[in-house]
């Protein structure tokens, strides 16, 4: 049969990883038919995913995650996997976080493919090693040493001047600032007084200082070139998920040596989720139908979770697939998703679709992405402005 799949990764890391399972289901002898809508963190996917849908012509597959998930569930788009979930004891193997997600009114409607780390500092060492500092650990070291790999006429921090950029930047600095516990309340709780209280003003203080650090040419800068910009030493650091991690593993450097890769500043011990997901939609076409649940059987297979995220960047969805072959970032992920999963440090990422509604996170991205790009904001007056943002979007 054939599978159409829709999803957005098209930077190098992204598509390398994506050719993996191409691959895999070409050997099953089925038809990969790609459907690549370039735009990190999805907005545009979406925007192309639902004309197809609503004009009755979707593809089996598209890459939707989170709260996604629900809604196109919810309008009785997808398919149910529940007999390859049983065949394949996705209960068995997936952690209940995850296999949740994955579950509409308790049936499996898509499938995970990985488990992404958001909150990460990507560090290049011979940048420090040169201007004479130590990687951040905390907000004010961070500033520190950003000052002085600025006096030495480096970027200190490399970004892409994009709405979801600005909010994985901003949710770092909330989680240093609130802690997983308000973090939850805030933004998967939506608690008015913890969104518009002291702490996210603190917050919102720090992250309007973080443009001091970013270069001029930041403006709608696609992810990928920003960390391409520490790889190439143009950059000292990049605040990104480890997707990041898919780009400098495409380019052959080698983690802990060419990298580094640090939890970002003041969130050490804690986690920010983002879990990738096929979501399967109705098909009526019996071969296809086949090809589809083939492509679900595949992805949750101990050798397709440890080939596509080693190139990805990110580690296996799977509890039990072994990690003696990873680079050291990703043996330090699985041991802080394992552990904050224990202690409370596991929180859903905001900016990439785990935390709340579509609608919700909109409202935070235009609050937040406004006041990174205003001089003189007002961190105050913005906490309560994000507070009623959210309320409107409930
Ligand atoms: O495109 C950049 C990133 O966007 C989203 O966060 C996806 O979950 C991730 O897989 C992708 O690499």
């Amino acid at each position: 049969g054939q599978v159409e799949v829709l999803h957005w990764w098209t930077s190098g890391g992204e598509a390398k990883a994506m050719g993996v399972l191409k691959e895999m289901m070409e050997e099953q002898g089925h038809t990969w038919k790609d459907f690549a809508v370039a735009g990190g963190g999805g907005e545009a996917a979406m925007t192309v995913l639902k004309t197809r849908a609503v004009s009755g012509n979707p593809p089996a597959a598209a890459q939707i995650k989170g709260h996604d998930i629900q809604e196109w569930a919810k309008l009785g788009f997808l398919t149910n996997l529940d007999d390859v979930a049983k065949e394949e004891k996705w209960d068995q193997v997936l952690p209940p976080i995850v296999s949740d997600i994955m579950k509409y009114e308790g049936h499996y409607v898509a499938v995970p493919v990985n488990v992404h780390r958001v909150n990460w500092l990507w560090v290049n060492p011979d940048v420090f090693k040169k201007v004479g500092v130590e990687v951040p650990h905390t907000w004010d070291e961070f500033f520190e040493v950003a000052d002085k790999i600025k006096a030495a006429g480096i970027i200190p921090l490399a970004h892409g001047g994009q709405a979801w950029q600005d909010a994985t930047v901003f949710e770092a600095v909330a989680l240093a600032e609130l802690g997983p516990k308000d973090y939850t309340a805030a933004f998967v709780n939506h608690d008015m007084d913890v969104l518009s209280g002291p702490k996210m003003v603190e917050a919102l203080t720090k992250f309007h200082k973080i443009r001091d650090y970013i270069d001029p040419n930041a403006v709608g800068r696609d992810w990928n070139v920003a960390t391409k910009m520490v790889i190439n030493g143009d950059a000292a650091m990049q605040i990104m998920g480890d997707w990041a991690k898919g780009e400098f593993t495409a380019a052959d450097k080698v983690a802990g040596k060419d990298y580094e890769c640090v939890p970002a500043p003041g969130t050490e011990g804690s986690f920010t989720f983002n879990i990738d997901s096929l979501a399967m939609f109705k098909l009526n076409n019996e071969a296809n139908e086949k090809a589809q649940m083939d492509l679900a059987r595949t992805i949750l297979r101990p050798k397709f979770q440890t080939i596509f995220n080693k190139a990805k960047g990110s580690i296996p969805v799977r509890t039990d697939v072994d990690m003696a072959s990873f680079d050291d970032c990703a043996k330090a992920s699985m041991k802080a998703f394992k552990a904050t999963a224990e202690n409370g440090g596991l929180v859903p990422s905001m900016a990439h679709g785990m935390a709340t509604t579509s609608a919700v996170q909109g409202q935070i991205f235009d609050v937040i992405t406004n006041f990174f790009n205003t001089k003189d904001a007002d961190p105050e007056a913005t906490a309560k402005q994000l507070a009623s943002a959210v309320q409107s979007a409930l």
